[in-house]
């Protein structure tokens, strides 16, 4: 398995995987807009040249970021690449100086086997919301916010 940044080709297999998990209501459909606008966030994983894993790091606040659209294929699922592509993602905030990662997820027991602990969406800042006004289940969130100290 290979690590790997995106790049503008891979935007058509990205929305496969990411939207065919959102289809079974597993996470958050995703727009070709948002990842091409948003490309240079995203982290891949790819085995024998096959895009299997797919994430982003979306930096917030000066010691804030968050882990967004983490989806592995399903082929693919419960052989650790999750946990590789979050590695991943956390090497790259440290690189950046980010002392502190969150995602709001509903599978908080794969983010707790990465080191993350449940927090109270309440004690969240308010920044971390900006982007939820674009999702059809706002103001009614039923995610779960997990969070780690780096
Ligand atoms: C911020 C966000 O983007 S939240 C959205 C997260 N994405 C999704 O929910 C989309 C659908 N799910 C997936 O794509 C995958 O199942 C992921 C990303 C949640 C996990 O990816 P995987 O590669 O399967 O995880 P990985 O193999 O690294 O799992 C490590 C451990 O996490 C835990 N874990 C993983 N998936 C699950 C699960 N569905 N339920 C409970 N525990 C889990 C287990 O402890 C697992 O270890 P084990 O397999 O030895 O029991």
């Amino acid at each position: 398995m290979k690590l790997r940044k995106a790049r503008i080709a891979d935007v058509e297999e990205m929305m496969i995987l990411i939207n065919s998990n959102a289809e079974q209501g597993l996470m958050l459909g995703r727009s070709r807009n948002m990842l091409y606008e948003n490309i240079r966030e995203f982290l891949l994983a790819e085995v024998d040249g096959q895009l299997v894993g797919v994430a982003s790091l979306h930096i917030l606040w000066s010691d804030l970021a968050e882990i967004r659209a983490l989806a592995v294929s399903s082929d693919y699922k419960r052989r650790g690449i999750g946990t590789q592509i979050v590695k991943g993602l956390e090497q790259e905030a440290r690189e950046l100086g980010c002392t502190k990662l969150f995602a709001l997820t509903y599978q908080p027991e794969f983010f707790k086997h990465c080191g993350y602990e449940e927090v109270s969406k309440d004690e969240m800042p308010q920044k971390v919301w900006t982007e939820c006004i674009n999702c059809i289940k706002f103001p009614n969130c039923d995610e779960i916010a997990v969070s780690r100290i780096l």
